[in-house]
């Protein structure tokens, strides 16, 4: 459970999220116009950016997480790889997903090696574990990142805008994978993508004007989307299922 107590996010003078009061009590959609403030929300929540109020995790104060608890709680999936060594493995990569469980600073263990390789194997990723993360499609190196997340073993997963940079053929790979995802974790979903959002099939907070507006199903009704975004809708159809 993630509660959010009179939450404000501000760049400088830019106020981005104000006195937002919401319970997160399992899988939740972000959605919301660009700029609109999703990703600092889910920043806020992994403490990559300062915030105004409270953060709660399962009763803890977020504020009094290390670096480390936190990294055991909350995986991050940005919507695209950052890759900083273009030579990295895809196996060296997904073990950097244990690094909150090193024993010391040099060592993974066999157990973080073992954990990794079950990772790799789930995500159907073997056959390229020898291969370097660039030398991958937008496709593959997404699945190394959820291989990655998976590894961390946190009981959250927040994933921001995992199709953006997929073919229609992979974002339905990736959208069968965060579905599964749901019975094992609390799943949070950033995404532009409503068929992916309906498919998913969680609670909708849709951000407007600094605030979070929660929604269910109503949410997918034509009429409702044409209020909040502006455009015509007819008949959203389902097309990862
Ligand atoms: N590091 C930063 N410094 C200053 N302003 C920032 C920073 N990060 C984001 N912003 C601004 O905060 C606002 C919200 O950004 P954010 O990335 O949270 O929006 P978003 O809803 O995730 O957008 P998108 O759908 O386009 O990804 C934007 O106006 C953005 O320019």
């Amino acid at each position: 459970m993630i509660e959010l107590k009179s939450l404000s996010c501000s760049y400088g003078s830019n106020i981005i999220l104000q006195d937002i009061n919401m319970e997160i009590e399992s899988h939740l959609s972000i959605l919301g116009a660009n700029g609109s403030g999703k990703s600092t929300l889910v920043r806020a929540i992994c403490a990559l950016v300062s915030y105004g109020g409270e953060i709660y995790i399962d009763g803890v104060d977020a504020k009094e997480l290390s670096l480390l608890e936190m990294a055991k709680t909350i995986s991050y999936i940005p919507a695209k790889l950052e890759i900083y060594d273009s030579f990295i493995t895809v196996k060296d990569f997904v073990l950097l997903g244990r690094f909150a469980y090193k024993k010391n600073f040099f060592e993974y263990s066999h157990e973080d090696r073992v954990i990794a390789a079950q990772k790799i194997k789930l995500l159907g990723l073997e056959h390229l574990k020898e291969h370097t993360l660039a030398s991958l499609s937008s496709g593959e190196q997404q699945l190394s990142l959820i291989a990655a997340a998976l590894a961390q073993e946190s009981k959250i997963i927040i994933f921001d805008e995992p199709t953006a940079n997929l073919d229609p053929h992979n974002s339905k790979v990736i959208a069968h994978y965060i579905k599964k995802l749901k019975e094992t974790h609390q799943v949070i979903l950033i995404t532009h993508d409503l068929h992916l959002a309906c498919y998913i099939d969680n609670p909708i907070a849709f951000i407007k004007e600094k605030k979070a507006h929660l929604y269910g199903r109503d949410f997918f009704d034509d009429e409702v989307l044409k209020e909040l975004w502006g455009v015509e809708f007819f008949s959203l159809a389902v097309k990862y299922g």
